[in-house]
């Protein structure tokens, strides 16, 4: 296990990168802490895996450097590194044994036979796996053989980090909840350093302690799933997490206030904006019915279970709210109101103020 930096890394595909586009990931500094669990969250093509093999060593960085525990090993090979990999597809052997499987990345390294049996029956109890010990791997269905490359990685006990890319893409959506779930047991029992690449905000969300949201070769904010869902930093995280995201308005800012609508509007971090165009972010969650808010046409409501979604036009713009079960919703003349405490001014896509807490 080890604590993982990131050290002004930057890298780029092109020979002789020149404008901001020809980065596949731009310069970012970060600090992972030894047995943390943390997600790489974003959209596709947005430097995922370009991360995670400069962390694994598949990949040199074009600037910068990598260190585990303080020591540099940004020139060091993959098998230098000891990083367990469990990728999105299962790499296992069809005509081994679910054992000899489990067995393999420790009897490669010379492991004795009575410490490989510990280590195997440890794993595969984690896992789950312990009943088909004896199976050969064939006979396995595709959750059963991505638990054995998870057993793989999580066998060896030398390893820096485990490295997850989009493990579940493979697994069947119903079984998906139960391996997500394992996957945080598992952390929780052996408390190694892992990091999971995913495009998806429920997988990032369930299983890291922290998560890094990235755009464009950008990490755009690092933080506690409740920390960018309450105070995004960019309105690309308000808008990728929560469901729907949070409502992005034009609005203006004069004398440290914001007008939207033609409505003076309380938000967090006003004060001290400069005078011009700005963006008001506000989640549908903290958007309400109120007798004295703005005028507005609800246009559309659709259920989502507990809550319904409205649809809502509001002067120039669109917007969602969420409506809890019960809530009666005016058919003409509704007047919202957005939460002082969760509206917060954004521009050219930044929190104004950055770390505006509430
Ligand atoms: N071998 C390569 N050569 C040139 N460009 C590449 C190469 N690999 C990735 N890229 C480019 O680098 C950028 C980042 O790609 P990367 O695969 O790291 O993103 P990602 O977030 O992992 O995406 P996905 O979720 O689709 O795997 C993209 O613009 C991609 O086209």
């Amino acid at each position: 296990m080890a604590k993982i930096n990131l050290s002004g890394l930057a890298h780029s595909y092109m020979p002789n990168p020149s404008s901001d586009a020809d980065w596949a990931l731009k310069e970012l500094n970060l600090e992972w802490d030894d047995g943390g669990a943390y997600a790489l969250l974003g959209p596709s093509g947005c430097g995922k895996t370009t991360l995670l093999n400069i962390i694994s060593g598949l990949l040199t960085p074009s600037h910068g450097a990598v260190l585990f525990d303080d020591v540099e090993v940004t020139a060091l090979p993959p098998e230098q590194r000891h990083i367990a990999q469990v990728f999105q597809f299962p790499v296992v052997y069809d005509t081994m044994t679910v054992y000899d499987n489990l067995a393999f990345p420790l009897r490669n390294r010379g492991v004795a036979e009575d410490i490989v049996r510990k280590r195997v029956e440890e794993v595969a109890e984690m896992t789950d796996l312990s009943a088909t010990l004896s199976k050969r791997a064939s006979g396995l269905t595709a959750d059963g053989k991505q638990k054995i490359s998870l057993g793989r990685g999580l066998v060896r006990e030398d390893v820096n980090a485990i490295l997850f890319d989009e493990p579940l893409t493979v697994i069947d959506p119903h079984l998906k909840f139960q391996l997500r779930s394992k996957l945080k047991e598992l952390h929780h029992r052996v408390s190694n350093t892992m990091i999971y690449v995913t495009h998806d905000q429920t997988e990032a969300l369930t299983f890291a302690d922290k998560v890094v949201v990235m755009n464009v070769g950008e990490v755009v904010q690092i933080g506690t799933p409740e920390e960018l869902f309450e105070v995004p930093q960019h309105t690309f995280v308000g808008h990728f997490i929560g469901s729907p995201g949070m409502n992005v308005l034009p609005c203006t800012v004069e004398n440290g206030e914001a007008i939207f609508a033609g409505r003076r509007i309380e938000a967090v971090n006003a004060a001290g904006v400069s005078p011009g165009q700005a963006e008001l972010g506000v989640r549908p969650e903290y958007v309400t019915f109120a007798p004295d808010g703005l005028d507005a046409r609800v246009t559309r409501v659709s259920d989502a279970g507990r809550f319904s979604v409205a649809d809502i036009e509001c002067g120039a713009s669109r917007l969602k709210m969420l409506v809890r079960e019960g809530t009666e919703i005016p058919a003409e003349n509704a007047r919202i109101a957005f939460d002082p405490s969760s509206t917060r001014l954004y521009r050219d896509g930044w929190l104004c103020g950055r770390n505006a807490a509430s």
